[in-house]
């Protein structure tokens, strides 16, 4: 038992791995694409995990107790622990995250409701299982007795808990039916208590398993009442019966430990482990002492590690003072809610002198990862040493929330009374026997209609021209010029490859919400705000800080500009209010219902736009719909309720003969089915590729009755689908529901392919189409 508190200064659940210039990306397709060794690419990676274990030392949390996490991957956490378990070989860990010519990747999937994806791994019964790889035992060596003899830094190595891992694996293909991953348990357990004995014989004071999994019934559906109770004791009651084990901290983040059918806050507490931390950003703080807890330090969630506001400190301090009697706990330290893995490194490496567009005022009111963990410093030292000893950094941070509060734009009266006087009109559509007879009627489409998702690939031409820009060394001129030769090209392909439905192919877009972010009122954006969204892919999540409006159309010259040069009609292409604000960090002073509905309203003025111009097919992709999705059951029907509810807003307006499409993907889609029905667009397009069709018929056994794209290819890989494969995949979903209402397209957009294999793809992909229609 720890006779002090655990990590008196305050920790952090874990901290960016991306790098704050993208080191990481860098360094990862530099040899991906065969111009740097593995072991340079080892090398950059060692000197990128030391540098931020001192980062964070200089930050203030204490170099020698194991308060700095060693959070770092090279691709994905999940995928380490499965290296780490013998289920994936060490040697081939880039082709399990991104497939080569003798495998697949593994399947990628959302990690809890956050914007950043894992790789699912498989497991069996006779999966052989093992502590086959001692990556976290070298990186910690290699922080506390550092080969450039710099200073040392005594981290504690964060690992995938067990129970959370097997959560969250899939049974391997050919596992007897009713397996279950979590049968494994045990033997997952022996390994963990392994590289537990091994760690504790290189000297970690620490070890943190994170179990995420605790806190969501999502990822704990299918288990019997009490069984994961169950499944948690015997973990942690083997974990901390392991002979020379560092201390365990457990985390739970993104949650409530004590909210599902089970109360594993009291489970763990009852457990052996030294800490837990908890998230009281997202879960609440027990009221009454828990027993067991007064043999352990519970790290206090407080700081958000999931958004970018300020925090506001005094009340936090507050709170945390507050713990230990409520609790019970028998100590209480500071920590983050989550990982910062979901923020940007720092607010200071922004430019804030109002000269790039970026809002001055902001900067005060922002916490990125770095700013966080002085948030998480001061707390600490507040509840060690009184708040007097911080009093003036818990005075700035009520001036700065004070100033945000008071700011112009943060409430836009037009704006509040034009959501307010909402009503279910908005949102109700023409019946769809009209619009599909008035669609069919401008349309004019074959059966089996072929079209795509929207983007094309983003070649590093275009990129460059983005970037020559941006930096002032291209003209407007000059930019558009090169953006409308690349959707002429873009049409002349889709026109020659026989494609129906075509799209103007996205060039322009950065990304598919900050785009959009860039031209609304209400958000600002970042130059290099950069946050990994899964391996080396990263994303910059725009601020949406005020009242959201629409000042001037936002696609149309793009789309029109596309329809100009083809009679075939072109979508024309939104991102929807969800997805907008699932990738955006959103104001916290008003509830996302009310955010989601301005929003929508400016994307109902833009489809207005769009068709006023004479589009008649416009797609409004909704691929984060299932992300906010709550992880509790309970909270879910008022999420779906507002959320179906804003899609409709979006596109309400739309008349009878404009064919409204949307678009959904890397999700199971089993919990939002009547959700999707609920968007009541004419057409959907999914992910589908690698579940062979299933959800078409789960669609359709949901009352699902109208126009449906599975997608027919994985494009998350390079790999190019043969005919004979989309043909089959094709012929599934005409045999599962009315032909007449099936689409051709792939998976999700082509952004991040090559024109090689796109080009490749999509030419098999209108061939299999053709050969089923002539079937029909
Ligand atoms: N926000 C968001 N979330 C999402 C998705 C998405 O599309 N957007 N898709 C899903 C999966 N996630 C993805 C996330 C990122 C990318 C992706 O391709 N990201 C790009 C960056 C996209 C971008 O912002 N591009 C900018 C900036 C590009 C850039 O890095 N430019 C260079 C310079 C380039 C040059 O001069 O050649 C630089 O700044 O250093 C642009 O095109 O303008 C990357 O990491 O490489 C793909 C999928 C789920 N979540
Ligand atoms: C992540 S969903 C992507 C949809 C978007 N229209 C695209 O094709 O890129
Ligand atoms: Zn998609």
């Amino acid at each position: 038992m720890p006779s002090t508190p655990a990590f008196p200064g305050g920790t952090i659940l874990g901290y960016p791995r991306i790098g704050r210039r993208r080191e990481l990306k860098r360094a990862l397709e530099a040899h991906w694409s065969g111009r740097t060794s593995a072991a340079e690419l080892a090398e950059t990676l060692a000197a990128l995990r030391l540098a931020t274990a001192r980062h964070l030392v200089a930050l203030g949390l204490d170099a020698g107790d194991g308060s700095v996490p060693g959070s770092f991957s090279p691709y994905d956490h999940v995928l380490d622990a499965a290296v780490l378990l013998g289920i994936e070989p060490a040697d081939r860990y880039f082709a399990a995250a991104r497939g080569d010519a003798t495998r697949p990747p593994l399947e990628m999937t959302k990690w809890f409701d956050t914007n950043y994806h894992y790789l699912v791994p498989e497991i069996g019964p006779g999966t052989p299982v093992s502590f086959a790889d001692d990556a976290p035992v070298r990186w910690f060596t290699e922080a506390a007795q550092p080969a450039d003899g710099g200073a040392p830094v005594v981290t504690r190595p964060v690992v995938v808990g067990p129970v959370t891992f097997l959560l969250l694996a899939t049974a391997a293909p050919g596992a007897p039916e009713g397996f279950r991953p979590l049968d494994r348990l045990d033997d997952v357990v022996t390994a963990y208590g392994e590289l537990l004995a091994a760690l504790g014989a290189a000297g970690a004071p620490w070890v943190q398993l994170d179990e995420p999994a605790l806190v969501a019934d999502t990822a704990t559906a299918g288990l019997a009442p009490g069984e994961l109770a169950a499944a948690v004791e015997r973990a942690y009651g083997s974990l901390t019966a392991v002979a020379g084990r560092p201390q365990i901290l457990v985390a739970a983040p993104y949650g409530d430990l004590r909210t599902g059918d089970d109360d594993l806050l009291a489970v763990l507490a009852a457990s052996d482990v030294e800490a837990i931390a908890v998230d009281l950003v997202r879960g609440e703080a027990p009221s009454r002492p828990v027993p067991g807890l007064a043999t352990t330090t519970l790290v206090a969630g407080l700081i958000d590690g999931h958004n970018i506001w300020r925090a506001d400190l005094a009340a936090h301090l507050d709170q945390a003072a507050a713990l230990a009697a409520t609790t019970g706990a028998g100590a209480v330290t500071v920590g983050t809610s989550t990982s910062l893995l979901h923020v940007p490194h720092d607010v200071d490496d922004e430019t804030w002198d109002g000269t790039d567009g970026r809002d001055p005022r902001l900067a005060a009111w922002l916490a990125f990862a770095d700013q966080k963990v002085t948030e998480v410093v001061t707390l600490a030292n507040g509840l060690r040493h009184g708040a007097d000893a911080v009093g003036a950094q818990l005075a700035a941070a009520s001036a700065a929330l004070a100033d945000r509060a008071a700011a112009a734009g943060v409430v836009v009266p037009a704006v509040r009374d034009r959501a307010a006087a909402l009503g279910d009109d908005d949102a109700t559509r023409a019946p769809y026997a009209e619009r599909a007879a008035a669609q069919a009627d401008r349309l004019r489409l074959p059966a089996l209609p072929t079209t795509t998702i929207g983007s094309f690939p983003q070649t590093p031409q275009i990129r460059a021209a983005r970037n020559a820009w941006a930096r002032g060394a291209a003209t407007d001129a000059e930019y558009r010029t090169a953006m409308r030769d690349e959707i002429a090209a873009v049409i002349t392909l889709q026109e020659e490859l026989g494609l129906d439905v075509l799209v103007h192919g996205e060039p322009e877009r950065n990304d598919m919400v900050q785009y959009f972010a860039e031209q609304l009122d209400g958000f600002a954006v970042t130059a290099g705000g950069w946050v990994q969204s899964y391996g080396s892919r990263c994303v910059r999540p725009p601020i949406l800080w005020g009242d959201v409006s629409r000042p001037a159309p936002m696609t149309v010259e793009w789309t029109s500009y596309a329809q100009s040069l083809t009679t075939r009609p072109v979508k024309g292409m939104l991102t929807g209010p969800v997805t907008i604000l699932a990738w955006s960090f959103v104001r916290d002073d008003l509830p996302l219902a009310d955010v989601a509905a301005q929003v929508a309203l400016a994307l109902r003025d833009e489809v207005g736009d769009l068709t006023a111009a004479g589009t008649a097919v416009v797609q409004v992709d909704e691929p984060a719909l299932r992300e906010l999705l709550p992880l509790r059951r309970a909270d879910q029907p008022a999420y779906l309720a507002w959320s179906v509810r804003a899609f409709r807003v979006a596109t309400g307006g739309a008349g009878p003969d404009v064919q409204v499409h949307t678009h959904l993907c890397y999700s199971d889609f089993g919990e939002v089915i009547d959700a999707i029905d609920g968007l009541d667009a004419d057409v959907t397009s999914l992910e589908a590729a690698r579940s062979r069709m299933e959800i078409v018929p789960e669609l359709h056994e949901a009352g699902y009755a109208r126009g449906i794209g599975p997608g027919v290819w994985d494009i998350h890989s390079p790999r190019v689908p043969t005919t004979a494969e989309v043909t089959e995949q094709l012929t599934l979903a005409v045999r599962a529901v009315d032909p007449a209402l099936v689409w051709a397209n792939p998976d999700c957009g082509l952004k991040t392919r090559g024109y090689e294999e796109t080009t490749a793809s999509l030419r098999n992909l209108v061939a299999a189409a053709h050969a089923v229609r002539a079937t029909l």
